[in-house]
């Protein structure tokens, strides 16, 4: 597909004049004009000398905003007579893994065409770390035999830290690019000194680039950026890049930057005549997303999403010719269970002429696994999408996801983003949108909400400079044709999403493995829903008072334990004996109520629509089936032997009443949930003096380790900082600076330990929590996705930004 052309000037206009085969390079791409974003910070970094901040939407081109400065700046350098191979000349730190590969092929493919004694002179180097399946250099050194790896797409290698220092070495790579945990280790002391050679030539670096700057601090990322930067000299460039910028943004300009340009690109492409025909004007002019993006938001009951989902990628494949989409959740069990019913349940697809590939990527996936999805996926050929004609041949390929694929990466063609679940941080909310309508090329999105607090989320989003139109709602003829119609008029119930419900509860009831990954969907929603930043907007309360009925419309059978649901269930049941007693009817009302653990609408054993056989509620997996029988014989036998002791008048045994409790614990009939309220108060208090009591030691212990190795680390700095001093002056009072400044970043991370300890206690006590153990898998913190720790967020808030900022490109 021809590249769509951009809106800034020719690349062969931009100053400084770009080497010819670069020219010629990103002409054969089909790239001759420049985005607005390459063509402002070309000149800023190359030319100028300046530090940048650059804000620009998605798909604005900001991957070669920053690699044709560094070419450009190499290039400058080479031709100046240095061969580069003094050290490292530049690096680009990336939050995840997926997205350092996404760059460094893009570097690797520019590269492709320049002259060999560039190619020779410029060594890059992957660092991507948190997996088996590992990425690496496709740089070679002269003279350097590629020896037992593979050099040929620069993928499928295993590299280990050691493997990667061991290239490093071997190479003399001089362009680094990757994920913040593994350039640390390479840069970091080894044992016995080993790697000091690493940071010796991270004194040479001219330009560090930071891309998806806010999301590298939301991860936690800080104190690795700041040990990165600790090993760089203080003349370099530094270069910040983000489709968001956050207010914690002050903590990476304390990483070094030196009087800030700030970039802030707004508009990225003129309109098509298809978005000019919608709203996606009005909400580029508000700047937040691409001028050729059509933005809707469909609201619907929250036991009805499903069903609009379903209806709505039919819709757009049949109605707007959608080929490739991306349909985003908000956990990792979420994606497992709606690709495992969209998969297996027909009547999901039950239009003949709907041909829906599914594809599915998530941060639990094994990462060779996801790597091979995201592959397929991109891979997958899209039909043109400029027709609206519903072919009966054609097929629309559908990734469902996580957040893992919400930022940065170029995927191809997509044609729509659905956002099934909102996600948790409205910032990601750009992101997401941002997959599709990229570099000039039209793209639609539709966010689906539910009725009631969640409609807020529009004028919310609207606040932020993201606006969208309704949608309407999607209704199914008896043909099977789906047909949109006015906002407003759609039914809480109608006879195709019950037809729906029974499906999926029919493939729930055929095999109990697809239940099982339903339930911890279900939980995993609960949790992360409860999670929304905006949580005026997104109320757990009102989506607990509805599960019931949500859980049906995804085919439960029957509800988890779940310890929202029994706080929802206590607070009915004291509400109902105090409007009994104002009644006057005493005790009777009492007893009417009390039906402990089971929500209204579920039986007592959490059944929704009628219990079934436990007994023969099989798993389809042959092993899981197996294990299930050998449980439910074990479980026979220990009740045939204690009934056996009773009837011979023995006490039953102490192990036998343990594992009974257990066993009552799993299947759902412990004594825990339906013994006296006040036991089960005292049991939850005990149990919760104990975790609140385990986390402050597991602290404290951890505290302890943390600022030993601190102390230690400091003290190895102080001594290399020493041996450098005799050589530079200038490092030296970097050195200082930095050591100052470490050390501030410190203070503030242990005060914000402290106060996030004492809140957590807080909370802890406050909460109560249930005991339902299904995992919580947890809204994608790309943690999981990526590498290194996503749990602790040190975005050091700071200081004033330096003084040219502010609007220096604005609307350009
Ligand atoms: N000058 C250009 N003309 C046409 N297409 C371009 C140009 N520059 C880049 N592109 C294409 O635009 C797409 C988006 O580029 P890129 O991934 O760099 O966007 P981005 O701004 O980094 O987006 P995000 O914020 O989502 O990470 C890519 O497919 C890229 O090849």
């Amino acid at each position: 597909m021809a590249a769509p052309s951009a809106s800034g000037p020719p690349f062969s206009s931009l100053k400084p004049l770009l080497a010819p085969w670069l020219l010629d390079h990103l002409t054969a791409l089909g790239f001759s004009r420049s985005t607005p974003v390459q063509a402002s910070t070309l000149p800023l970094v190359v030319q100028r000398h300046k530090d940048v901040i650059v804000e620009a939407v998605t798909g604005s081109g900001k991957t070669l905003a920053y690699l044709v400065p560094l070419l450009e700046m190499a290039r400058a350098k080479i031709e100046a007579g240095d061969s580069l191979d003094r050290g490292i000349h530049s690096l680009v730190i990336l939050p995840t893994r997926e997205l350092a590969i996404q760059v460094f092929s893009v570097l690797q493919g520019l590269l492709a065409s320049a002259p060999s004694d560039f190619r020779e002179a410029l060594i890059p180097q992957l660092l991507v770390g948190g997996s088996s399946t590992q990425y690496h250099t496709s740089g070679r050194r002269k003279g350097v035999e590629s020896g037992d790896e593979s050099e040929d797409d620069g993928i499928a290698s295993v590299n280990t830290a050691a493997t990667d220092y061991a290239r490093f070495r071997r190479d003399g790579s001089n362009v680094l690019i990757g994920t913040p945990g593994r350039v640390e280790e390479l840069l970091s002391p080894g044992k016995r000194g080993g790697k000091v050679a690493a940071r010796q030539r991270c004194k040479t670096v001219e330009l560090l680039v930071l891309d998806e700057a806010d999301r590298l601090l939301d991860l936690g990322f800080m104190q690795s950026l700041t040990t990165i930067v600790g090993a760089m000299p203080s003349q370099r460039r530094t270069a910040l890049f983000s489709a968001t910028m956050s207010d914690a943004m002050t903590g990476l300009v304390r990483l070094g930057l030196r009087n800030p340009v700030r970039v802030t690109v707004k508009v990225e492409a003129k309109p098509t005549p298809a978005a000019k025909a919608t709203q996606a004007t009005e909400d580029a002019k508000a700047g937040r997303t691409p001028s050729t993006l059509s933005n809707y938001f469909l609201i619907t009951p929250h036991h009805l999403k499903l069903a609009q989902l379903i209806r709505l990628l039919r819709y757009e494949a049949q109605e707007h010719a959608a080929r490739k989409i991306i349909v985003f959740f908000a956990t990792c069990s979420q994606v497992e269970y709606f690709y495992r019913a969209l998969n297996e349940v027909p009547a999901l697809r039950s239009n003949k002429t709907d041909k829906m590939k599914l594809f599915s990527l998530h941060g639990k996936q094994d990462p060779k696994r996801r790597s091979a999805v995201y592959r397929n996926f991109v891979d997958e050929i899209a039909l043109p999408s400029s027709s609206s004609s519903s072919s009966s041949t054609s097929s629309t390929s559908i990734l469902l996801s996580t957040d893992v694929a919400s930022r940065g990466l170029d995927l191809p063609n997509v044609d729509l983003v659905v956002q099934y679940d909102p996600p948790l941080d409205p910032k990601v909310f750009q992101h997401r949108i941002g997959r599709t309508a990229r570099a000039g090329r039209p793209g639609r999105a539709v966010c689906l909400l539910a009725k009631g607090a969640e409609e807020s989320y529009i004028d919310f989003l609207k606040l932020r400079g993201v606006k969208g139109e309704r949608y309407g709602s999607l209704q199914e003829q008896d043909d099977g044709k789906v047909e949109r119609v006015q906002v407003g008029s759609q039914e809480d119930h109608d006879a195709s999403s019950q037809r729906l419900t029974n499906a999926l509860r029919n493939a729930c009831l055929s095999d109990r493995g697809l239940h099982d990954s339903l339930v911890l969907a279900l939980v995993s929603y609960l949790r992360a829903y409860g999670k929304h930043e905006a949580r005026f907007v997104f109320p757990l309360k009102a989506l607990v008072d509805q599960v019931e009925a949500l859980a049906r419309s995804w085919g439960a059978v029957r509800l988890p334990r779940l310890g929202e649901l029994k706080e929802r269930d206590a607070k009915r049941r004291r509400k109902a004996k105090g409007d009994a007693r104002a009644d006057g009817e005493g005790e009777e009302g009492e007893q009417e109520v009390v039906s402990e653990g089971a929500p209204p609408g579920a039986d007592e054993a959490g059944y929704l629509d009628g219990s079934v056989d436990e007994k023969t509620w099989s798993y389809k997996d042959a092993a899981k089936e197996t294990a299930r029988l050998a449980k439910l014989e074990a479980a026979e036998a220990r009740r045939q032997a204690q009934a056996q002791q009773e009837a011979n008048g023995e006490a039953p045994s102490t192990s036998s009443n343990v594992a009974a409790r257990k066993r009552m614990r799993l299947t759902g009939d412990d004594d825990a949930t339906t013994g006296a309220w006040s036991d089960q108060k005292k049991r939850k208090e005990r149990k919760e003096e104990r975790r609140v009591k385990k986390g402050k030691k597991r602290e404290a212990i951890w505290r302890a380790k943390k600022e030993a190795e601190e102390a230690e680390e400091a003290q190895k700095k102080a001594a290399e900082q020493g041996v450098e001093g005799g050589e530079s002056g200038e490092d030296d009072d970097d050195a200082d600076a930095w050591a100052e400044e470490e050390r501030e970043v410190r203070r503030e991370k242990r005060a914000k330990r402290r106060e996030k300890a004492r809140k957590a206690g807080e909370r802890g006590a406050r909460r109560q929590r249930g005991d339902a153990k299904e995992s919580d898998d947890d809204a994608e913190s790309e943690g999981e996705f990526g590498m290194g720790d996503a749990s602790s967020g040190e975005d050091g808030e700071v200081g004033a930004v330096e003084s040219n900022y502010g609007g220096f490109f604005d609307d350009l």
